[in-house]
């Protein structure tokens, strides 16, 4: 493996996708972890371009609706978080009206509330809904499940072979399951991505297990990252009080909302051009994952070449020479980001408050600064609706809840920053090494509950 270590040399690789391709590394790594047969070749003529082209209804138009949706799955999961769910209580099944607890502060995991959150309203959003299969009794079962398979995922992708990771090809096989094809026919209104996709599998001669397993890895590829960057995103704005200030000033500006936030029966619209007028909540996301983003871009040579790097330099590679981009190394170059451990939110706003993009290294800009998702060819599809739902995460838990870090240093009012958990590094966004409590509560209902208070004294 060849890494690339000057970011101002990366345009001199993605500009050669036919001869540094991205897909050539996919098809071996990915088959294997998620148990489909590689797509291409010519057991499935035409399926990985056709696989691709579906990428499209993540994006453009199909976002808005994606959008929508994943917003109001949200705040549905936010609702039936603190209205059903409690600590040890049982947990309803779908089609039985939840019994209305009080809301209370709560006390519990930062990441495993995200985790809760962005595991259910992802998944209802790009599969669609059904009483049984994805009521919340279910969806925690699958979640379970999921995070059991995730913590053996660097392994797998490694090449370790499944069947010596203990339970790891049991769960698999449990996940892939719920995604049989009679199980998705079932689901409610699938997202237009998943409905083609479904479509395009039944056009080949894939088993239902192929086509399940095929539907498990958009599963982990729309929330495995996502979690632990929204723990991230979370986690900086809580610990950091003055970008938490300017992040819930500006979200309430943009929607025009006044006072301290809603109640949880308050219903909300946020468009993505709402969201995109949210310069200082973009730059706050920016910054944490340019702090916990450690994907690897990696290209495998498919002819001999000269790569040219500028313009007197060339190198000669070999067919199945394997390149690799790090961005993290750019993401913690000084030269770039000064004082780069350090979060600064507003580190991607200019000085004339608009987006910032004139990153520079030796003097020279940079084409690419920020690269948690990828590049070229290997580019995130699902990176504007990752985007969005971060934002919206955030926009759904500064509007309707009060939150804090549990356990701050009481003088300074400061916290400990957890590490990042290296075992991933290469996979993609590193999510903590332990999870960090915080104390909850929704806005409005505890306003509700003090003013009651009051009254009776
Ligand atoms: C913060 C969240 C996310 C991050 C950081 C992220 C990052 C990435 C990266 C780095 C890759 C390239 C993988 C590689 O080079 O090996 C990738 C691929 C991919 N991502 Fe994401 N992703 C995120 C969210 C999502 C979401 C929400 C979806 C879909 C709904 C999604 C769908 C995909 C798909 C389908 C691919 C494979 C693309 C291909 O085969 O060409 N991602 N993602």
């Amino acid at each position: 493996m060849t890494f690339v270590m000057d970011p101002l040399l990366y345009p001199a690789v993605t500009k050669h996708g036919r001869q540094l391709d991205f897909h050539a590394f996919s098809d071996r790594v990915a088959p294997p972890t998620f148990g489909y047969p590689p797509t291409r070749g010519g057991a499935y003529p035409g399926l990985s371009d056709r696989i691709h082209s579906t990428f499209q209804l993540l994006q453009g138009e199909s976002l808005a609706h994606l959008s929508q949706g994943m917003l109001g799955n949200l705040l549905a999961a936010l609702r039936h978080h603190f209205l059903c769910e409690r600590e040890g209580a049982e947990k309803p099944e779908g089609g039985r009206a939840c019994q209305e607890a009080e809301p209370e502060w709560r006390e519990a995991g930062l990441y495993s509330l995200c985790e809760r959150l962005m595991f259910g309203a992802s998944l209802r959003t790009l599969y669609g809904t059904h009483t049984h299969t994805h009521s919340p009794g279910a969806l925690e079962r699958l979640r379970g499940k999921f995070s059991a398979f995730d913590a053996w995922f660097p392994l797998l992708v490694g090449g370790v072979p499944i069947r010596l990771l203990g339970r790891t090809n049991a769960l698999r096989g449990e996940l892939i399951g719920h995604f049989h094809p009679r199980s998705v026919q079932q689901w409610d209104d699938p997202s237009d991505f998943i409905r083609a996709r479904t479509q395009l599998l039944n056009e080949y001669p894939l088993t239902d297990v192929e086509k399940g397993a095929h539907h498990f890895a958009i599963l982990w590829a729309s929330v495995g990252n996502t979690i632990p960057a929204a723990f991230w995103v979370v986690y900086h704005l809580l610990a950091y009080p003055e970008a938490f200030a300017a992040v819930k000033s500006e979200i309430q500006e943009v929607l025009g909302i006044q006072g301290e936030g809603l109640a949880l029966d308050d219903d909300i619209t946020i468009t993505n051009e709402e969201l995109d007028r949210m310069i200082y909540l973009e730059s706050a996301v920016c910054e944490s994952l340019r702090l916990c983003s450690a994907a690897m871009n990696v290209r495998v040579c498919q002819e001999d070449f000269q790569l040219p790097l500028n313009s007197q330099h060339s190198v000669r590679l070999r067919k199945d020479d394997i390149i690799v981009l790090y961005p993290q190394s750019m993401h913690m170059d000084p030269d770039i980001y000064p004082q780069p451990q350090v979060y600064r939110f507003d580190r991607f706003v200019s000085g004339d408050g608009r987006r910032r993009s004139d990153f520079s290294k030796k003097g020279q800009r940079l084409r690419y600064f920020l690269m948690p998702f990828g590049s070229g060819g290997s580019k995130c599809p699902g990176r504007f609706f990752a985007r969005a739902e971060l934002k919206q995460l955030v926009c759904v838990l500064l509007l309707y809840c009060r939150l804090e870090l549990a356990h701050t240093h009481a003088h300074t009012h400061t916290h400990t920053p957890p590490a990042l958990d290296t075992s991933r590094a290469g996979l993609g966004i590193l999510p903590p090494k332990g999870d960090v409590s915080v104390r909850y509560t929704p806005i409005r209902e505890k306003e509700k509950k003090e003013e009651r208070e009051r009254e009776n004294v």
